[in-house]
């Protein structure tokens, strides 16, 4: 396995992680320990090379599904099976796969795999049970495997060696982790973004950071807050700030929700889950990910009676598939429907690229030339303004908002067409590079569609960079109504579950309250484009 570029991350994620709260007297238990070449074998083979997921869900030896009964005989062995049996159905006539002690026929599911049926095809033949977890939320299994392609179970050897596997990234990890330092030490939104980056997989890390191309959105997103200065007016009395507001109709602490991103359950085994905790004791909105590690059901269930979730989705050009899970999340309580817009194709993500294709192929030479195809798996190329009514009739009484708005002009057709609230974003620099920043395109509305963002019903959010209660305060001056948080939510997760979430916005709430006392405001529609100096922008 090519590891030329994967310690030097981790080593440099050990460094940056040392210089925030990692305890010094540690620092030597948090080196990499040796691990023998069988076990980084064995880590490379968890993604079809190299990647490993935080420990999930131990393999155990479980009582057979329901199902098993029906179906034993069926294909199947009967018996237990063993790593060295399974480890024979690996190839596309007959793929089997293990998941929590059990194993299964997916040779007729490799071509209808949705997430492709390469990694399919690549983890055939293994206990895939961390990597399933981490991806999928657990109501993808009965969706999709019938009981007849139950084959049987691990014997009891099996789930002993596999209980005991711990990969060398796994160490790491657990070797990082023992050396943090308490929560308490955290002060700011980049000390849990150093921390997380230390203790998440290194695959998931490229997951997480990655933006396309040359990452300059990425970049930019931040740098735009950096170009526009406060005008603070003094001698007023400050001494009773209220920084709460109300987001599409939910009472919030700060005016900051929770943006949908994808398998926090790679950063931190509770992912979805956890962020609902810590978004409910701290009483801001969460918008859970179409492709969330968790189902809504069991967010529902982590969250405070009454809390709101909203749900995020990615309309497929299977419209019968969207209008499903748009009534599924009807049904399981969804506060709001946010659909993604800015996704028609993936955006080429570099970063991420980079590291998972020096894993997946590690060979030097001999390697055949890739294309890769074009990704339209998280969106309908077809979409279009008139699909907001369709969305609207099958969650009707919902709020329907539009994300990943990145032109002024689009802003008034949204509200033309209907949708209750727009998000200015760019996906967090991960698809169009150059997309302008999104607080650029709020100061455009400012100027050319000023209406929009003073309508009763109708609300213009911001996503990307928000790393600082100064830029929540600027993206209000210039008439935003809430911000979204994606990257730093993930990391607060990845770092310290529940309680992280709960401390980063105590943070962003400390920061918006001191910076509104300094601007000489005391509650948040008190801002105005008179406190900013945009001259810059
Ligand atoms: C055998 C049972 C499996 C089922 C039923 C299943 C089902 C699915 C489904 C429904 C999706 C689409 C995501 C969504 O709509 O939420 C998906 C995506 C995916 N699956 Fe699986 N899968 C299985 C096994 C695996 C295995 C063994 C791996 C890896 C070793 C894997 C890796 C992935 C990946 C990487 C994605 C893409 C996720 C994304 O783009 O965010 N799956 N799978
Ligand atoms: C790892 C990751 C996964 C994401 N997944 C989704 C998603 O599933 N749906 C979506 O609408 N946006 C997704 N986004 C975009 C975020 O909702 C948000 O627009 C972006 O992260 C904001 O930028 P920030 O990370 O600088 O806060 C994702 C972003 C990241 C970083």
């Amino acid at each position: 396995m090519t590891l030329t570029l994967a310690r030097p991350l981790a080593r440099a994620a050990l460094r940056t992680a040392r210089s925030v709260p990692v305890r010094a007297s540690s620092t030597s238990s948090a080196a990499p320990r040796a691990v023998p070449r069988t076990a980084r074998l064995l880590a490379a083979a968890a993604l079809g090379a190299g990647a490993t997921f935080l420990a999930l869900s131990e393999p155990a030896a479980a009582e057979a599904p329901p199902h098993a009964k029906a179906s034993a005989g069926s294909i199947a062995t009967g018996g237990k099976i063993s790593l060295a049996q399974l480890a024979k159905h690996s190839h596309s006539k007959s793929l089997w796969i293990a998941i929590d002690g059990k194993v299964y026929d997916v040779t007729d599911f490799l071509d209808r795999h949705p997430g492709g049926s390469k990694i399919l095809a690549e983890n055939g033949g293994k206990d895939v049970s961390k990597l399933f977890h981490s991806i999928h939320p657990p109501t993808t299994f009965d969706k999709y495997i019938r009981p007849d392609q139950y084959v049987g179970q691990l014997d009891e050897e099996s789930l002993y060696t596999l209980s005991k596997e711990t990969s060398e990234e796994e160490q790491r990890i657990q070797a990082t982790r023992d050396a943090m330092f308490g929560i308490n030490s955290v002060v700011s939104l980049s000390d849990l973004e150093r921390l997380a980056e230390a203790v998440v997989p290194r695959h998931a890390w490229a997951y997480y950071s990655t933006g396309a191309d040359t990452e300059a959105a990425l970049g930019e997103n931040a740098n735009a807050f950096k170009r526009v200065y406060f005008r603070p007016r003094t001698m007023r009395d400050v001494s009773n700030t209220d920084t709460s507001t109300t987001v599409l109709g939910v009472k919030s602490s700060i005016p900051v929700y929770i943006s949908p991103t994808a398998r926090n359950g790679m950063g931190h085994p509770e992912g979805e889950a956890a962020v609902a905790r810590g978004a409910g004791e701290a009483g801001i909105l969460q918008v859970l990910s179409h492709f969330a590690s968790k189902s809504l059901d069991e967010v529902k269930a982590a969250a405070k009676d009454g809390q709101q979730v909203g749900y995020q989705l990615y309309l497929q050009p299977d419209r019968e598939q969207s209008a499903e899970a748009v009534r599924e999340a009807v049904k399981n309580g969804a506060h709001s429907i946010w659909l993604t817009v800015d996704t028609t194709i993936l955006g080429k993500r570099e970063t991420e690229r980079r590291i998972l294709a020096q894993e997946l192929s590690p060979a030097p030479h001999g390697q055949p030339l890739n294309r890769a195809p074009l990704d339209y798996g998280m969106s309908e190329p077809k979409m279009t303004w008139d699909d907001i009514a369709w969305i609207r009739s099958l969650a009707p009484g919902l709020p329907v908002v539009i994300k990943g708005i990145g032109a002024w002009e689009d802003v008034v057709l949204a509200y033309q067409k209907g949708a209750d609230a727009v998000v200015l974003s760019n996906h967090g620099g991960r698809q169009l590079d150059f997309a302008q920043p999104p607080l650029k395109t709020l100061y455009d509305v400012h100027q050319h569609a000023p209406d929009t963002l003073h309508q009763p019903n109708f609300s213009v959010f911001l996503d990307g960079g928000i790393r600082h209660g100064t830029d929540v305060l600027k993206a209000l001056c210039l008439g935003a109504k809430a911000v979204g948080l994606g990257r730093p939510a993930i990391h607060a997760v990845s770092a310290y579950g529940s309680e992280g979430v709960e401390k980063m916005i105590m943070i962003l709430q400390e920061e918006i309250d001191i910076g509104m006392k300094l601007l000489g405001v005391t509650s948040v529609d008190q801002l105005g484009p008179e406190y900013l100096d945009t001259s810059k922008l």
